[in-house]
């Protein structure tokens, strides 16, 4: 099933617009495991089996692996993840951006080595630098648009000649001209409710990766009033928050509960009054 689909479906399912983050990082994992980067695979894959029912996506970022010479441990949990959450679709959070030649190679890692559903990718190399990507049927592609640091505003903020902000034109072509296959989304911060409702008039139906509640403090209730409609996906993505809820060894249940909490905050705020 592609990547569209596969939203939709587990979406409406789990009843959930929650997007666990798998960031593993040793020096921050329980007692007994803590500094253990052979246990990488093992510390993601408790948090899944915890969560797996109550998530519309997994996005480990690849850092994350990388950074431990752990990429084999993100191949085995990324197969991990389609064996037992079938139905839920893996975005590989790597934000590539490079000619398309070299592209190409960052195409196959995303969709051939590790066989993720969706990638994030840094759009500001222009189309040519996405063009590789698209090759791969039904794979999703997630542009960098309002990013949710703070120093996001340097360049994305910058008013472009036709009186535009940067992030609106990048809002623009993802949601017109750039978009003839369907299958670009957006990544919009939580951090920014004003410019994640503007992005949302700009581009009405596509999927929206929105980082930032949790750890940096976005607030769910305004994320979902600024860019929830009901035919428009959004993915909200919460890391550490849930990752490292506990330093003991209930850690695996204490995430479940964060990601129980988060999620049915989002789910509730879809009904709250606007204000
Ligand atoms: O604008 C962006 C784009 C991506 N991220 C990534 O999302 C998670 C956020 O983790 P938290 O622990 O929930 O803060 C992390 O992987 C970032 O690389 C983002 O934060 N902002």
């Amino acid at each position: 099933m592609n990547f569209t689909s596969l939203l939709d479906h587990v979406t409406h399912r789990h009843e959930s617009m929650l997007c666990v983050g798998l960031d593993p990082e040793p020096a921050k994992f329980p007692v007994g495991m803590k500094g253990d980067e052979r246990r990488i695979f093992e510390f993601c894959a408790r948090i899944v089996d915890a969560t797996k029912d109550l998530v519309c996506a997994f996005k480990p970022q690849i850092a994350y692996f990388a950074a431990h010479r752990a990429e084999d441990q993100l191949e085995q949990l990324m197969a991990y993840i389609r064996r037992v959450a079938p139905d839920v679709p893996i975005i590989l959070d790597a934000k590539r951006g490079d000619i398309g030649a070299t592209a190409e190679q960052y195409a196959r890692e995303a969709f051939v080595r590790y066989q993720s559903d969706a990638v994030t990718l840094s759009p500001y190399m222009g189309f040519d630098s996405i063009e590789p990507y698209l090759k791969y049927d039904g794979k999703g592609l997630i542009l960098l648009c309002r990013t949710s640091n703070p120093g996001g505003s340097d360049l994305q903020f910058q008013t472009l000649a036709s009186g535009e902000k940067l992030y609106e034109e990048v809002a623009r072509l993802a949601a017109g001209p750039w978009n003839a296959s369907g299958r670009l989304g957006l990544v919009v911060g939580a951090t920014f409710p004003e410019e994640l409702k503007r992005v949302r008039e700009l581009a009405p139906t596509l999927p929206l990766l929105i980082p930032g509640v949790g750890a940096q403090g976005g607030d769910a209730a305004a994320t979902v009033a600024a860019a929830w409609r009901p035919d428009a996906p959004i993915i909200v993505n919460s890391s550490r928050a849930v990752l490292y809820a506990s330093q003991g060894e209930d850690y695996a249940l204490a995430a479940r509960q964060v990601a129980q909490a988060t999620r049915e905050q989002l789910a509730r705020a879809r009904f709250a009054p606007a204000t």
